[in-house]
């Protein structure tokens, strides 16, 4: 370390002072060459004196100030001896190559990090491993952690290191070098700042920094902080980093680091081992209470939190032997004890058992403090604003005990402010106590009617806010989605209902907590669920992917039985596909997981099915009878068309595939098997429509002869047994491939028609026609003239193509003859011409025999009750004649019978 020399003596003024002024200047010589033998003394002390100086120091801190934890931060004399206390923690480990986190087994506290002897081959892996990430929950146990990691350093447990800095980063101000001084080391501290500095840059591997609550580091303090290098490596890169911070925050910062643990609180044995450790002096207490907690599975979830672990123990204590049943129950009740005390403490007396006024407005008003603060982010408030906002309810809040009081950790700069005791009471205040905020930015009100403008309004104005709340209150707002579910049943009609069913979805598919809040709003929503946003809601785009998750977390709480008596499930499903973002694959898988055996669902149906929407997600493998695809706003591709179609097929093809394997084993005694298990689960749908106003072909893709969809949708009929109705619409096609087909030639599907059990209804309607995007030369086909001679409607080209309708007319006739169970079959090839496009007009041409034995057919019939082929064949007076005869005779079982010829004397080309 570079040391500088003493400056030279200044010339001595007190040489010819007078008589009257030689003590006084005896005196200031004497104070001034003490003062150059000090600086002189230190500035040769060598580096490592004063760098041990500087040990000494910390290690004195910690040993001291830092090794006592304030469980209760309101109550100055429960301290809590870290080496008394201190439990075993359990830690995970994220395994890099898995991305998952496993249980680490022997690492029960962050030195165990430090002291674990490297296998000699790993030897140079883990000297590389010196930024360490640990996160964990609120009250986990992370800062603990890191007070006894400093504490065991203190104690000589962890001499791998020379110096360790221990850091609260909600306390950092500034560049790291300055904050050491601030946070740790006394004002009479042997070294400067930059000597310290020189020293930490010229022995970084023996250095550690302990950096506790990267995510309470505040945006300001962040843009003048040199911490978040420190913690990339980018300063100080050989020194050893262990960070600390909640789930999820700071990711983009911590993502470089070299290992990362995660705490997951107490196991079982830790818990009770800390609960007699809290009780050593009256261990029957501490036995008692681990038997209670025990035989009640909710608090033996809570005390795996070390945070309500130490609660309860205070609770029990200072409640003899009464406990509560849940955090907002055991919360409540130190609230409670807390205003209570300070009630006592100001001779405020209590109205019987309850709160007198002035302290139920000091925790409204806490409620309204703690929910502006979660609004912001803000975990610290200015003592001062309080007092000036609250006026004379100010001193009530800030002395009762539920916000500490503290300074800034600045010694130079001190500026008190206060907190919630832990930021798990702020969440709690924020939601119960307080009647007015939180449920403000949602826009639900005390009135007696909806206020569906105002809902409205806040979703537009607040969403950014009301998102942020629901993340951060986590599983805290519970009496949040009681405050929806309130507003729901004040509902009078079906427009505020579906208003505030969407919403409410959307909001517990934004929570993290939504699946374990599902219960509140899953019995009081309407039997149909949509996305379909209301008039005037501009719903934003990511809103449609969480009400997908808010759904999925609705749908799997109504398949658990028992569900409430009465509450209905949701049976029928609207999904406006094109409002779904692709981009959400992950979320969309958890609807398809809730969805796929969710046996409530009758029907679904999907609006504007986009390119890539999946109707896997969308459709239940069991259980739903009707699906209707319906696409109104959107040129369909063909391709896609195609490949829905695909899909649909396949959900059932696959239970066929796996009851036929089940059948075909003896040893599982496959058909009793198969009909207790999978037969119920065999596709169930009974109806389906698909409706598309244009297929078009996407540029890129090849043009699909019709035979392509006559394929898919035998395959599709054929694959749903039990499906009872079928339409199939399109409105027009357009095509680039004057080549390819587009005429419906229906034979495979009529096939698959004729051989179905249960079909009923069959409805095609089809365009008898192509649209052609073609480059169309004007001597190839000159407009003026055919317009001029009248034979075509101004900007309008007709090319009749002649098809052979041969088989599909055997087909048919087969259909009529073989299957009993069709009682309406309606086959429309329709022609409607466009302006400005090349028509491909189809004409189909079969024998007079073979419609002569269709009529026949027709006649012998005795179950259709509607046939309706029209624009199939192409008119012929033969043709004509043989059909006027049908109809004339008409049997007595049709209800409407009627077969048209296409118009023979369409425009020609
Ligand atoms: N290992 C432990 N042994 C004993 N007590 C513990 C332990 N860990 C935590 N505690 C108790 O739980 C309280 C809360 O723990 P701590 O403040 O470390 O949580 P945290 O994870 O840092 O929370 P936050 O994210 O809110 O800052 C401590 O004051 C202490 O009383």
């Amino acid at each position: 370390m570079a040391l500088s020399k003493p400056n030279s003596p200044e010339p001595d003024p007190f040489t010819s002072d007078t008589a009257r002024g030689t003590k006084l200047a005896a005196l200031l010589r004497k104070i001034i060459e003490n003062e150059v033998q000090n600086k002189t003394d230190h500035v040769h002390a060598g580096p490592s004196d004063v760098a041990d100086d500087v040990i000494a120091c910390l290690k004195d801190l910690y040993a001291t100030e830092y090794a006592h934890v304030r469980p209760l931060p309101w109550c100055e004399d429960f301290n809590l001896h870290l080496g008394e206390v201190y439990t075993n923690l359990q830690l995970q480990y994220r395994d890099h190559r898995r991305g998952r986190f496993q249980d680490t087994g022997t690492i029960v506290s962050l030195g165990d990090i430090y002291n674990i002897r490297p296998r000699e081959c790993e030897v140079n892996f883990r000297s590389a491993v010196r930024k360490i990430r640990v996160e964990g929950d609120p009250g986990i146990g992370k800062s603990c952690s890191c007070q006894k990691l400093a504490y065991d350093w203190s104690c000589g447990k962890l001499d791998r290191f020379k110096v360790v800095f221990f850091l609260q980063m909600r306390h950092l101000v500034g560049k790291v070098k300055d904050e050491i001084f601030e946070q740790l080391l006394p004002e009479d501290t042997k070294m400067t700042p930059d000597q310290l500095w020189s020293y930490i840059q010229e022995n970084q591997d023996d250095v550690l920094f302990i950096l506790d609550g990267l995510d309470e580091l505040s945006q300001t303090d962040r843009e003048v902080t040199d911490v978040v290098d420190l913690i990339q490596g980018k300063i100080l890169r050989n020194c050893h980093v262990l960070v600390t911070s909640r789930p999820y925050q700071c990711v983009k910062d911590l993502v470089n680091c070299h290992q990362f643990y995660k705490i997951v609180g107490y196991s079982k044995k830790n818990s009770e081992e800390f609960i007699h450790k809290y009780f050593c002096k009256s261990p029957e207490s501490g036995l008692e209470l681990v038997k209670q907690i025990r035989s009640n599975s909710t608090l033996s979830e809570i005390v795996v939190n070390p945070l309500n672990n130490v609660l309860i123990c205070v609770v029990w204590e200072d409640n003899n032997g009464k406990l509560p049943s849940s955090k907002d129950e055991l919360y409540e009740m130190i609230v409670n004890a807390v205003a209570m005390v300070q009630c006592t403490k100001i001779y405020l007396p209590m109205e019987g058992v309850n709160l007198p006024p002035a302290m139920e407005e000091a925790l409204r008003d806490l409620g309204t403090l703690a929910w502006e603060g979660l609004e912001q982010e803000q975990f610290q408030f200015n003592i001062e604003q309080i007092q000036s906002k609250y006026g004379t309810t100010a001193d009530n809040m800030l002395n009762m005990g539920l916000l500490t009081r503290d300074y800034s950790f600045s010694r130079i700069k001190r500026i008190c402010y206060c907190s919630f005791l832990h930021k798990t009471i702020q969440k709690y205040m924020a939601t119960h106590y307080t009647n007015g905020p939180v449920c403000r930015r949602f826009g639900v009100s005390d009135g007696p009617v909806v206020n569906r403008e105002l809902i409205m309004h806040c979703y537009h104005e607040y969403r950014g806010i009301q998102n942020r709340l629901l993340l951060t209150l986590g599983e805290d707002s519970r009496p949040l989605f009681e405050r929806f579910v309130k507003e729901l049943n004040k509902a009078q009609t079906d427009k505020d209902r579906n208003l505030l069913s969407f919403l409410c979805i959307i909001w517990l598919g934004t929570s993290c907590a939504g699946d374990k809040m599902a219960d509140i709003v899953a019995p009081c929503l309407p039997e149909h669920a949509t996305n379909c946003g209301q008039r005037g809601l501009k719903v934003f785009g990511y809103d449609h992917a969480n009400w997908c998750v808010g759904l999925a977390h609705v749908l799997t709480f109504q398949k658990k039985p028992p569900v409430v008596d009465g509450a209905c499930l949701i049976q029928h499903l609207t999904i406006h596909c094109d409002r779904i973002d692709g981009a959400h694959q992950e979320k969309l898988g958890v609807l398809e997981n809730a969805l796929s055996d969710f046996s409530a669902m009758r029907s679904v149906t999907l609006v504007d099915t986009i390119a890539d929407t999946p109707l896997r997600t969308f459709i239940p493998r069991c259980g739903t009878e009707l699906v209707v695809i319906r696409i109104n706003n959107y040129a369909l591709s063909l391709l896609s068309l195609l490949s829905k179609l695909e899909q649909l097929s396949a959900v059932s093809a696959l239970m066929k595939d796996l009851l036929t394997y089940l059948i075909k084993s003896p040893h599982l005694r496959g058909e009793s098997l198969a009909s207790r298990f999978l037969c119920p689960r065999l596709s169930t749908i009974e109806h389906v429509e698909i409706a598309a106003c244009t297929v078009l072909c996407d540029p890129d893709e090849r043009d699909v002869d019709f035979s392509e969809y006559d394929r898919l949708l035998a395959l599709m009929i054929a694959g749903h047994s039990r499906l009872r109705s079928f339409k199939f619409e399109i409105g027009s096609w357009e095509r680039n491939d004057s080549q390819a087909r587009g005429f419906g030639n229906l034979t495979a599907t009529l096939q698959s028609i004729s051989e179905h059990a249960r079909l009923e209804v069959v409805e095609f309607e089809l365009p008898g026609k192509d649209d052609l995007d073609l480059d169309i030369e004007d001597d190839e086909f000159p407009e003026v003239d055919l317009v001029n001679n009248g034979l075509i409607p101004a900007g309008m080209f007709v090319q009749d193509e002649t098809f052979n309708a041969e088989p599909m007319v055997h087909t048919l006739t087969e259909c009529v003859k073989k299957n009993k169970v069709l009682r309406t079959l309606r086959l429309r090839w329709r022609i409607s011409y466009s302006k400005g496009n090349m028509n491909k007009i189809y004409h189909g041409e079969c024998s007079n025999q073979s419609l002569s034995s269709l009529c026949s057919a027709i006649r012998e019939n005795t179950t259709l009750e509607t046939l309706v082929v029209d624009g199939l064949l192409s008119h012929s007076e033969c043709r004509a004649d043989m059909i006027s005869e049908l109809l004339r005779n008409k049997p007595s079982n049709y209800k409407k019978l009627s077969i048209t010829l296409s118009d023979s004397t369409s425009p020609r080309v």
